[in-house]
């Protein structure tokens, strides 16, 4: 039997006055993997995510958590969730280890040793006892997280959770995602707008345009190249660029010394055969793999970024 998604979108949409903002929008996030959830600035992450944790109506559709629909089960499905959209709320003046005791009174059965457990996966086991107040933005990052850990949830959700930290915070924090979903097989759902983030952190990607989605993809399938762009450094131009195409049929184009052309990395060296023995010197050859953030643009169009 398939294993059950831990979160299941089914159509859902969201009209604010006459504007559709979110357009039918159907996919599902399995447990244990982070989920990256990408758009230009505008495209309805955000609107997303409130009617994902029930802090805003769905027009239509639905959002099943565990099975249970946020809509018609609020109760059940909200329990399965982790979530922090905006800035963890903390007590500056206690410790850490005392927020934490005091989120886990107001859930049942929460154990001493579950708190624990969650200081370890967010690694703030020597600081936990100093006051919240003196911690770092990634500290609290971390210990908003252990936060919304406490209770087991089969998904967590985390809007930016990068923002504005340091490299180094970015790196832990980075870490931490990938360990928790894989220690505590809950599905992650970032939200982000920093490429290079996603790619590492995430095992899969969503990307969103004007409420809809216009890719489902593994971060691995996104960021591998069928056909790679080559740069070609040779002289006489002309001739290169005359024999690539009759006895090539590539298409190049020529720019500055440079001659740019797309095609499979195993073509290279009969590319640069065809030149040498067409009596053109070779100077230098320059493979650019496509990154994410190209596949980005090419999804998305170039136009839709500010
Ligand atoms: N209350 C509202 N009334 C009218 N339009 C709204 C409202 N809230 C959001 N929108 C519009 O819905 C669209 C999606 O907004 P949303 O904040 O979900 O996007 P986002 O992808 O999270 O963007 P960002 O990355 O900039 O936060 C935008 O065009 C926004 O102008």
């Amino acid at each position: 039997m398939a294993k059950e998604p831990a979160m299941k979108l089914i159509d859902l949409k969201k009209d604010i006055g006459k504007k559709q903002i979110i357009k039918g929008l159907t996919f599902e996030i399995n447990p244990g993997e982070v989920f990256g959830f990408l758009g230009p600035n505008g495209a309805g992450k955000t609107t997303t995510i409130r009617m994902m944790v029930g802090l805003m109506k769905i027009s239509e559709g639905d959002v099943l958590i565990k099975g249970s629909s946020i809509k018609s089960d609020y109760k059940n499905a909200i329990q399965h969730v982790g979530a922090i959209v905006e800035n963890p709320e903390m007590y500056p003046f206690m410790s850490g280890w005392k927020n934490l005791l005091h989120y886990a009174r107001m859930m049942p059965g929460i154990t001493e040793e579950r708190i624990k457990e969650v200081v370890s996966l967010v690694g703030l086991e020597k600081a936990i006892h100093e006051k919240a107040g003196r911690y770092s933005l990634g500290m609290r990052q971390r210990l908003g997280i252990a936060q919304a850990l406490l209770h087991r949830p089969s998904v967590l959700i985390l809007d930016e959770p990068t923002n504005g930290l340091d490299p180094h915070g970015i790196r832990e924090i980075r870490q931490y995602i990938r360990t928790l979903a894989e220690k505590e097989n809950v599905a992650v759902i970032v939200s982000s707008h920093l490429l290079s983030e996603i790619e590492m952190m995430c095992d899969r990607i969503g990307i969103i345009k004007n409420g809809e989605l216009v890719a489902i993809e593994t971060v691995k399938a996104l960021t591998k190249t069928e056909e790679d762009r080559i740069h070609i450094e040779a002289v006489p131009l002309d001739r290169a660029n005359e024999l690539l195409r009759q006895t090539l049929q590539l298409e190049p184009t020529m720019e500055g010394e440079n001659i740019k052309l797309t095609a499979k990395r195993e073509e290279i060296p009969s590319i640069v055969k065809c030149l040498v023995e067409g009596q053109v010197d070779v100077f230098g050859v320059q493979v650019q793999r496509s990154t994410l953030e190209d596949k980005f643009l090419d999804v998305i169009g170039e136009n839709a970024i500010e």
